[in-house]
């Protein structure tokens, strides 16, 4: 369809914004209707189908709760479920924007806005609901690959709040691609010319991890022979990432929320005031729910670095990457190692579809740069694809091609060992059988 075939609806109790968009936008549409009042939205969507609808988060100017425009957003998408609907937000509400995209909202624009905006995002809703029935193959970022629904939301996240301030919290299992998200979401935001600083502070000791972060003077304590920036101060302009961040103690945890309350740091042994202009971005593999456990972590900590946050798939829950993610991989190595590109056999993808990948996209990463070296004829087949025992092949029952009752049950116990990283109480438990019985099968399957 195109632009000037649609028929638009505008809903904001501003009459001044209905008046701004009437004026933009009917030179250029079919038609533009306008709406002062939502409890009218129902009546509206009986007369007339529309194609794009722009919906005010929030109405009463006395409650800024983003949620009456969720609600709204609900509603229209329950009785109109083909029009796209775009939502006006405030930008200290840009969090519920981005849970609208979950609920069904094509897009959102950030008040104030320039007209430009509104015509893209007029264009590019129209422009997606024409190819709506094709796959989906975006690909956000030049290097993070993937083309699954679980991806294009992280790439839309990742377009969206790449160039507001907000802090973000990015979660997923090792080996997700945490980094890349990190470093794509500094280079979508306006401190892309300043400073990228990543620091792993799990990995930290904790007199590292005061030094580290806050830096020291010349003297401050036996080790210090001269000052020495502190990452925060290093980040300053630009953006700090902090990897592994639900892995620090309680104490560090304090000392961190501190300085992210004040916006200000001040280098161990010196009187110095620094203040702080930083985008904060942080990443864990800690499940969210473990994340909730008070005893562990500092509730007020999780809020402050948690404006947003994106959840990365693991990669054996979007199988539709795994082929493409691959071919990737495939063909990089294959330069790297001065080999033809290597074509990937029937039997090779049947393999790879088979394994558990418990270390992601880095796992896969290894496993392809074997195979492309491993390789002796112009494509890989199902024997280069080794994987090594650290990452033992976890071959899902109801995947597996044997039917064999001994595979299954030593499939299923490998599978249960992985989710318990080895507990065999835990493993135990969930198999119905005693920890001697486990300790039995491991041994007769000699796992
Ligand atoms: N979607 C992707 N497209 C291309 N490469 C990817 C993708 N996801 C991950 N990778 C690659 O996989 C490797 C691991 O990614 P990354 O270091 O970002 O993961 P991580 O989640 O930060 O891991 P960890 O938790 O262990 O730090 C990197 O080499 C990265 O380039």
């Amino acid at each position: 369809m195109r632009v000037k075939d649609a028929t638009i609806l505008i809903i904001d109790d501003d009459k001044d914004v209905l008046t701004a968009f009437q004026l933009l936008l009917k030179p250029l549409v079919k038609e533009v209707i306008l709406e002062n009042n939502p409890n009218n939205i129902p009546n509206q969507l009986k007369e007339k189908a529309f194609d794009v609808i722009f919906l005010d988060m929030n109405f009463n100017a006395l409650v800024n709760t983003g949620n009456e425009g969720i609600f709204w957003l609900n509603k229209i998408k329950k009785m109109r479920p083909e029009a796209a609907v775009v939502l006006m937000t405030a930008y200290a509400d840009i969090d519920i924007a981005i849970k609208s995209l979950k609920e069904g909202a094509s897009d959102f624009i950030v008040k104030p806005w320039k007209n430009a905006k509104i015509l893209e995002a007029v264009e590019t809703v129209i422009k997606s609901k024409t190819k709506d029935k094709a796959p989906q193959t975006t690909t956000g970022d030049e290097f993070i690959i993937g083309e699954s629904a679980e991806m294009a939301d992280v790439f839309i996240k990742i377009k969206k709040l790449g160039p507001t301030d907000a802090n973000v919290l990015i979660l997923g299992e090792n080996g997700t691609g945490k980094d890349l998200v990190a470093r794509a979401l500094h280079d979508h935001s306006n401190r892309s010319q300043k400073p990228f600083i990543k620091v792993d502070v799990g990995a930290l000791t904790p007199s590292l991890f005061e030094s580290e972060l806050f830096g020291y003077k010349k003297g401050a304590f036996t080790d210090a022979r001269e000052d020495r920036e502190g990452r925060f101060v290093a980040a300053n302009g630009g953006t700090l990432f902090l990897d592994e961040i639900g892995n620090i103690t309680l104490e560090q945890q304090a000392r961190l929320l501190s300085v992210l309350q004040n916006r200000q740091v001040t280098p161990l042994g010196s009187n110095e005031v620094i203040d702080l202009d930083i985008r904060l971005i942080c990443a864990t593999n800690v499940a969210p729910d473990d994340l909730a456990d008070e005893g562990k972590f500092r509730k007020d900590l999780i809020y402050r670095i948690n404006t947003v946050d994106i959840s990365l798939p693991a990669l054996r829950n979007r199988k539709s990457d795994l082929v493409l993610l691959a071919k990737h991989f495939a063909a990089q190595y294959s330069d790297k190692y001065n080999k033809s590109n290597l074509e990937l056999e029937k039997d090779f993808i049947s393999k790879l579809k088979n394994h558990e990948f418990p270390g992601n996209v880095r796992e896969l990463q290894y496993v392809m740069e074997r195979a492309v070296i491993m390789a002796e004829g112009s494509s890989l087949t199902a024997e280069d694809l080794v994987f090594s025992s650290i990452e033992r092949s976890v071959t899902t029952s109801n995947e597996s091609d044997s039917l064999n009752l001994d595979d299954v049950e030593k499939n299923t116990i490998l599978k249960v060992l992985e989710k318990y990283k080895g507990n065999i109480s835990k493993s135990a438990k969930e198999l119905g059988i005693t920890r001697a019985a486990l300790y039995r099968r491991i041994e007769k399957y000699e796992i």
